[in-house]
């Protein structure tokens, strides 16, 4: 006899259970349906991380912007700035380990706030200023030491890690630029509208000066051919051409203006008796210029400096006042 290959009959299932399953799939449909809504109206968001690693401290920048981009630019916005403790990772010379450390809770703190799923693909930099130029000049085998061991650290997060280097003078000049400019809307102007992004056109930039802890930038757009080569940057943002002229002027920050205030005043000759320091008055001036305290007044930060006998009116305190980014003006 020829074998039946009829298929096995269903089966068949109770009026309650049908009930119950259709209720399932409409469930499943409507979730769906949900799933889809939400995708098409929120765009995909893409993460990036990046540790601005400067002389005086480092911070960890966590942005996000749509997957889609604006004229080859995208549209980023900043979720979280996080403060790394401690000094900057020049500091770490002589503890290189404690440089990798200290980047630790930031990356933590990333993790929380980057969907697990999209960490791999989470672009990660290190980018380090004139603390770490200095170092290098300094000792360049204790200087690749400390970017041994922050790549170490950041190494044993799940992220797309791209490097920890040092930007050039100009690279960091020229971002400057960009944040100060991007922030004032003249590359891009944004309009966050019914969900929607949309861009117009922009107004003429600005020049950028940056005083940092070590080194001071600036940055502009001269309007004619930047002959030197290693100042001159080109950018294409948002669709527009940018030619720069950007330097920086390594030891022009506010912590060595300070150290230069105070090589000023051990310098003060002998010969004028009571304009020379006191032992007292010069611990006092080091423990001031440490940890830049003083008077604060709204923006700017008095500092006193103890110039010899507190008897004598004439030299009592020096003051000179740092005004928010750095600059020394005295007052007396
Ligand atoms: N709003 C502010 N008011 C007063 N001081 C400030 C302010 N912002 C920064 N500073 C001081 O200015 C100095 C430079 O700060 P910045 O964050 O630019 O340094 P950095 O990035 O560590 O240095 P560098 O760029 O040279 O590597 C620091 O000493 C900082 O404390």
């Amino acid at each position: 006899s020829i074998p039946s290959h009829r298929p096995p009959q269903r089966p068949s299932m109770s009026p309650r259970l049908l009930r119950a399953v259709g209720r399932g799939w409409l469930a499943v449909l409507g979730l769906l349906t949900v799933a889809v809504f939400v995708l098409v109206l929120i765009p995909a968001k893409d993460y990036g991380l990046v540790f601005d690693a400067g002389s005086t401290h480092t911070s960890l920048y966590i942005y996000r912007w749509p997957a889609d981009k604006e004229n080859g630019t995208g549209i980023v916005s900043q979720v979280e700035a996080c403060y790394v403790s401690g000094p900057g990772i020049s500091s770490y010379a002589d503890n290189p380990a404690g440089a990798g450390a200290s980047l630790k809770p930031c990356l933590d703190r990333a993790m929380k706030i980057v969907p697990a799923e999209q960490q791999r693909e989470t672009p990660t930099y290190l980018g380090a200023t004139a603390g770490m130029r200095l170092l290098r000049m300094e000792n360049s085998t204790k200087a690749e030491q400390v970017f041994a061991e922050v790549s170490k650290a950041i190494g044993e997060y799940p992220v797309d890690f791209r490097g920890a280097r040092i930007l050039t003078g100009s690279e960091e000049g020229s971002f400057g630029w960009i944040t100060v400019n991007y922030l004032l809307e003249t590359l891009v102007k944004v309009s966050w509208r019914e969900g929607s992004v949309s861009v117009s056109g922009c107004s003429s930039v600005l020049g950028a000066l940056d005083l940092g802890g070590a080194s001071t930038q600036i940055t502009f757009q001269p309007g004619v051919p930047v002959e030197d080569r290693n100042t001159s940057v080109f950018f294409r943002l948002y669709g527009t051409n940018y030619s720069l002229y950007s330097h920086s002027y390594l030891c022009y920050g506010q912590s060595q203006a300070l150290k230069m205030l105070l090589a000023a005043l051990h310098q003060v000759p002998r010969g004028v008796g009571a304009a020379q320091p006191s032992p007292r008055a010069m611990a006092h001036s080091r423990s001031n210029v440490g940890c830049a305290c003083g008077q604060r007044v709204g923006n700017w930060q008095r500092l006193g400096f103890y110039l010899g006998n507190p008897q004598i009116p004439s030299f009592g305190w020096k003051e000179v006042v740092v005004a928010s980014q750095g600059s020394l003006l005295p007052l007396s």
